[in-house]
């Protein structure tokens, strides 16, 4: 069995791969994979971002009531002292902060406003608990502080923020407990309030580790999905797209084609004489033969909807999307000329003293299917090889 690296060794040109053996400790991938891991995770968290801030509003509103359970506020209404109403400005504000944020949040027609929502719940939720804490004190009814805690740990929650955006979020709540404290309580509270402050720093600092480790995993794993994909849709050997992926990918392209009334095109060709190849240059020679003719196909293969694939052995086929006959003969051309620049020696081959290939090559008709398509294709490669092989059979 291979160890993991010596497995990541085994496959080719392959960013995910690629980036997996660089490693990331940083946090951070190599351009456009970093982009690409961004959407990912956006999306695999943004379906917790609604939960969550709802989940805060209820919370909120939860504590609110107990505040006017055990402050008996419907018996002393409207006699309340200052730090009362404070605290019901406080509890009232968040409650409509949050009421916004989640409607913000709901109204799913316009830009994504995941992350900011998210931000500023965190941050409203940290300043309401810290002015809660200090009014109860002035209020001289016991709290516990350990909520704060909790808050440190809810800071890093994997809400769709980054771990740098956790940090800085973590940051940004430091001051919202430190200075209403100094503000607001007397001076011989301040000690204790500190206290609370350092223990506060303490837990954000834990957390951020968790937090790390959180989000070097769930790279990796994004790396190992993504590579997994990679596999299942490509040749390990010449890194072209497989006869699976090119399946798929027919159907799709072919369906495309129709509905914009754009041409495809399919060009399929077989190395002429390879298994003489093997024979006199080895195995491994055949590997290297395989990789450079793929190499050559992929420059082929530019658009979007375009694709190079090893259908298997030494059979490979060229899709390509709006592209006319003439277009097509040139391209059966430029591709023989390529190989014939590649020149890779075939001294064992009674067509040529290099490596040639036969193609066949035609367009989709109206309404075709994909199978029908490939057959006729098929038909045309044939029809190459029987014409004496090093020849473009167009259909
Ligand atoms: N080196 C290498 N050889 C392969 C690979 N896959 C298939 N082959 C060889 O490709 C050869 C194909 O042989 P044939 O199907 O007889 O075709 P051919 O010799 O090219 O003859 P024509 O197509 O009729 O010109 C066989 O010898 C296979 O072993 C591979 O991944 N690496």
């Amino acid at each position: 069995m291979h160890s993991a690296p010596e497995a990541l060794r085994a496959i080719p040109e392959n960013r995910y791969a690629e980036q997996l053996r660089r490693g990331f400790r940083f946090l951070r991938f190599s351009q456009p994979l970093e982009q690409e891991y961004h959407q990912y995770i956006s999306k695999v968290q943004a379906r917790y971002q609604k939960i969550a801030v709802l989940l805060g509003l209820g919370i909120w509103m939860i504590f609110s009531l107990v505040d006017a359970l055990r402050l008996d506020l419907w018996q002393r209404f409207p006699d309340y002292p200052a730090a009362l109403w404070g605290l019901l400005l406080v509890r009232g504000s968040i409650i409509f902060t949050l009421c916004l944020l989640a409607l913000l949040l709901l109204n799913g027609s316009r830009k994504h406003y995941g992350p900011q929502v998210v931000t500023v719940t965190l941050l409203s939720l940290v300043l309401g608990t810290t002015l809660t804490i200090i009014f109860y004190q002035n209020l001289s009814v016991p709290i516990s502080n350990s909520v704060l805690l909790l808050m440190a740990i809810t800071l890093f929650f994997p809400l769709g923020l980054s771990f740098r955006g956790n940090l800085l979020l973590a940051a940004a709540s430091l001051p919202l407990v430190v200075a209403p404290g100094l503000w607001l309580l007397s001076e011989t509270q301040h000690v204790d309030h500190l206290r609370l402050c350092f223990i506060f720093s303490l837990a954000l600092l834990i957390c951020a580790m968790g937090a790390y480790v959180r989000d070097h995993t769930q790279r990796e794993q994004f790396l190992l999905l993504q590579l997994l994909d990679w596999q299942a849709n490509h040749d390990p050997l010449t890194a072209l797209h497989n006869r699976r992926s090119f399946t798929q990918h027919l159907d799709l392209v072919l369906r495309q084609g129709n509905r914009e009334s754009a041409k495809v095109a399919l060009l399929m060709l077989d190395i002429d004489h390879f298994k003489r190849f093997n024979d006199h240059y080895g195995h491994q020679a055949g590997d290297d033969a395989l990789r450079r003719v793929g190499r050559l196909l992929q420059n082929f293969a530019r658009r979007p909807m375009d694709m190079a694939v090893r259908l298997g052995g030494e059979e490979f086929a060229l899709l390509l999307y709006g592209c006319d006959a003439e277009q097509l003969q040139t391209l059966g051309e430029a591709l023989r000329s390529g190989l014939a620049t590649l020149n890779i020696a075939h001294a064992a081959s009674p067509t040529a003293d290099h490596l040639t290939v036969s193609m066949g090559a035609r367009l989709a008709m109206d309404g075709e299917s994909s199978e029908e398509l490939y057959r006729q294709v098929d038909d045309l490669l044939y029809q190459a090889k029987q014409a004496g092989r090093n020849h473009l059979t167009l259909g």
